[in-house]
């Protein structure tokens, strides 16, 4: 595929880096009575990229699980060009499903103004997945060969070709608290860490070392793809201070949870952190502990099917001045996340990142709703063995027209939970690597910043995206724009307005 080169004074192509220059537009709004006065704010931003991608690693806790085996499995699938019979006749190995290996971003236009499309990966350098390194803990010593089989995600015909490779691959010793998950997951727990919090923390923090040194890494990304937990309770003393919560863990407490020991291990090892599940890890005490670090964290929870689609319908319904006033959304689904989440302390931490989702969007129009008033917003998983991974979604959407109509549409969906997380997990990593290797700066400035702590770039990935100021967006498409327009900027072109006025005014050379 195509890679872009922008030609501009505003671009320079250096070694090691692109230099780009580009004009930033926000606009400050001050409400007056039934005015809203909007001022606009207009400045240049120099933005500074690295063109090599680091040579990075992810370690994945929950590594034996169903999206940890599968996204393993897609890895070595693709970089061997795997191919594969079906009854539908040859597959080969792909990446569909992924932002960064199978999206397109438009760049402009050609000769005849037909649309240029280009790959989000052929903008700027990212990382290749062939070049990733994977590792992990998971609290099941079962091989990689062995969890696929036992998780029924893949053909019996990619796990033939794969198990010589994924045989090789064992989980490390986990972090394990199983109070904060379903008692059922005791049963696989036969590879769990002993000792103390802090004594786990260390030895958590030896793996990290020991993946970075024996791979050559320069970057490791920690990804939590384990069980979902409950929420940690979050007081003063224990975990709203970096300074408490490390003291909490040196004290043994148990209300900090293992996911947190992750976080925090990750955090010293000047690790990314991403929570691909929905229990609140990111505890103030962590957030405050990347930021003295200078690490990157990610939350919470993947955005994969249901939900996904949720964040667009209910976009388009409230974008369109139709009002949504019931969202009932059903699923069940067999695998061991449906198992865990069985339990009501881990299904209500799956509950609240569901059903979030709409609240920025419903707030976005006063027209539509009054203060405080949302739509009637029911979330119900239920496990049943039988479907495996392969996830039911049955959603109900109920809007009101005018003259009191009303607009109910059911959607079916039979998502393959895995298939669809797998690739959302490799662009969490190949975009957190990216965001460690880009910089902004007044133009003038001497001083390149970074990108925050809290990673709100990769909002499009989750359900309840963390932020670190600011509006929490959880509309799909204004999510991607950004995405896209930040990939812009760093081959300094402005952002995708979508106005095409060369093609809709009376003369094509306004
Ligand atoms: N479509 C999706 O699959 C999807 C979407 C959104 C979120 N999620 C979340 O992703 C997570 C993983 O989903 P899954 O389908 O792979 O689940 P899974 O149960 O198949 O895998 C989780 C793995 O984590 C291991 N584990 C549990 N606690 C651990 C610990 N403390 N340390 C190390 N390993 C531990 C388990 O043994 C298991 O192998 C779940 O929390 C789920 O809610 C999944
Ligand atoms: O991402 P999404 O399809 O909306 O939500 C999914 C839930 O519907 C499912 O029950 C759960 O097991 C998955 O972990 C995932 O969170």
């Amino acid at each position: 595929m195509a890679n872009i080169r922008v030609l501009s004074d505003d671009v320079h192509y250096t070694e090691e880096h692109i230099l780009a220059k580009v004009q930033y537009e926000t606009a400050h709004c001050k409400r007056t009575g039934d005015t809203i006065q909007v001022t606009p704010r207009r400045r240049w931003l120099e933005v500074r990229t690295a063109r090599r991608p680091q040579r990075t690693g992810v370690m994945l806790v929950g590594w034996g699980g169903n999206n940890g085996t599968t996204l393993t499995a897609a890895l070595l699938a693709n970089r061997a060009g795997l191919r594969w019979e079906t009854k539908e006749g040859e597959r080969r190995a792909d990446w569909l499903g992924s932002l960064t290996q199978c999206a397109t971003l438009r760049v402009g236009s050609d000769d005849d103004g037909k649309d240029v499309w280009a790959p989000m990966s052929g903008v700027v350098p990212l990382l290749h997945p062939d070049d990733l390194e994977v590792d992990g803990w998971d609290v099941s010593s079962l091989d990689l060969a062995a969890a696929a089989r036992r998780n029924r995600v893949l053909d019996v015909e990619v796990q033939r070709a794969l198990a010589p490779q994924l045989r090789e691959l064992r989980p490390r010793a986990a972090a394990f608290d199983c109070s904060f998950v379903a008692a059922n997951q005791q049963e696989r727990a036969d590879n769990v860490l002993p000792g103390t919090r802090a004594q786990q923390v260390q030895r958590l923090r030896e793996d990290i070392r020991d993946f970075k040194k024996a791979k050559s890494l320069e970057r490791v990304v920690v990804l939590w793809t384990a069980n979902t937990e409950r929420f940690a309770e979050v007081r003063p003393g224990l975990n709203d201070t970096a300074d408490n919560l490390l003291a909490s863990i040196e004290r043994n407490e148990t209300e900090v949870s293992s996911s947190t020991l992750y976080a925090v291990a990750a955090i010293l090892e000047g690790c990314t952190y991403i929570n691909g599940s929905p229990q609140n890890t990111l505890v103030p005490g962590c957030l405050e502990l990347a930021e003295r670090h200078g690490t990157h964290v990610v939350g919470d929870d993947l955005k994969t099917g249901q939900t996904k689609l949720k964040s667009v319908l209910v976009d388009f319904l409230v974008s369109a001045g139709i009002k949504p006033t019931s969202i009932v959304s059903y699923n069940h689904l067999g695998n061991n996340d449906g198992k865990n989440l069985s339990a009501p302390h881990t299904f209500r931490s799956k509950e609240i990142t569901k059903r979030n989702v709409v609240d920025d969007m419903v707030d976005s129009n006063p027209i539509l709703y009054a203060p405080g008033e949302h739509p009637d917003h029911v979330v119900v998983i239920k496990y049943v063995p039988y479907v495996g991974d392969s996830k039911r979604a049955m959603d109900e959407y109920t809007g009101e027209l005018m003259f009191g109509g009303r607009q109910t549409f059911v959607v079916h969906n039979t998502c393959e939970d895995s298939l669809l997380a797998a690739p959302l997990l490799l662009d969490l990593v190949v975009l957190a690597e990216f965001c460690t290797r880009v910089g902004f700066r007044p133009a003038g400035d001497d001083e390149y910043v970074p990108f925050h702590s809290v990673l709100a770039l990769l909002s499009y990935l989750v359900k309840a995206p963390m932020v670190p100021r600011g509006t929490v967006v959880n509309s799909l498409f204004r999510q991607r724009a950004c995405i896209e327009n930040v990939l812009r900027a760093c081959v300094g072109l402005g952002p995708e307005s979508n106005m095409q006025l060369e093609h809709k005014l009376a003369s094509p050379t306004v």
